[in-house]
């Protein structure tokens, strides 16, 4: 699995360098299907993503854009815990893309969580295989992912079965470690599936687990398990999360 790892002065050059990265992969996705299907998780990553994104905006062809959350809390949509919130208050709001292609969990089912994942897969088929083509995974264009200190990414959590998902497009939580604890979140064989993967990780406190992920010789670190068999990972790091890393594992920002 091709992996590039780039590290960043600061929180800033790191947005900034992801905005260049997520128009590269808009414009090669375009040039091939016409439309740019892109996953977003939450956290951190909103917030990173739109001081990029934002500051070029009119470099992006937003009616092409597809949006879809890797995780989401089974919370209401207007939520504080909510990753649609943070996503639509961070930069969605504010830039043309059709409301009927921000894919959000159905806010009816929040509190019925298998259900809720159930019908968000559903809504993944109707995208990625709208004429009930025989569609084994999606291929996502490009899956932003963040990284816990605990080594989860999506809401896919070290020690947890749901890491063991094998078939669902989307599964389910109700003991997610970290809070609110109903979840949805994407399974591995759709994160494996994506043309490229990109996670954002900035601050100290993933400096440790960021040296057990991408040391590689540690099993059942769930962001270290995101290898897509035909895609590529991107690490974007900013230097307080890079500052325990071998100078040999990061790639210079100039390739982008
Ligand atoms: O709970 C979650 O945490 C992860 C990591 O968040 P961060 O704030 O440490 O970047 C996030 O990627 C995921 O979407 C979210 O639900």
């Amino acid at each position: 699995m091709p992996r590039t790892v780039y590290a960043f002065p600061t929180v800033n050059d790191v947005s900034a360098s992801l905005r260049d990265f997520v128009l590269r992969a808009q414009d090669e996705a375009l040039a091939k299907h016409d439309r740019f299907t892109i996953a977003l998780s939450g956290g951190s990553l909103p917030a990173t993503l739109a001081r990029g994104l934002l500051e070029h905006q009119t470099a992006f062809q937003w009616s092409k854009w597809h949006v879809f959350y890797a995780d989401e809390r089974c919370v209401p949509l207007n939520d504080a815990e909510s990753n649609h919130r943070l996503a639509h208050e961070a930069f969605l709001a504010h830039v043309p893309i059709p409301a009927e292609q921000v894919y959000t969990i159905n806010p009816d089912l929040v509190g019925q969580p298998e259900a809720a994942a159930e019908d968000y897969q559903h809504q993944l088929m109707q995208a990625f295989a709208p004429t009930g083509d025989d569609v084994r995974f999606p291929v996502f264009d490009l899956i932003l992912l963040g990284m816990g200190p605990d080594g989860h990414t999506c809401s896919l959590f070290p020690g947890h079965p749901l890491v063991n998902e094998r078939t669902l497009w989307v599964s389910s939580l109700t003991d997610s470690p970290k809070p609110p604890p109903s979840r949805i979140t994407l399974t591995f064989p759709v994160l494996n599936h994506a043309h490229a993967v990109a996670f954002v990780t900035t601050g100290a406190n993933k400096q440790d687990m960021l040296v057990r992920v991408l040391d590689q010789t540690e099993e059942g670190l769930p962001a270290g398990m995101v290898n897509p068999t035909a895609g590529h990972v991107y690490w974007f790091l900013d230097e307080p999360a890079a500052a325990k890393l071998q100078d040999s594992l990061i790639d210079r920002p100039a390739a982008l």
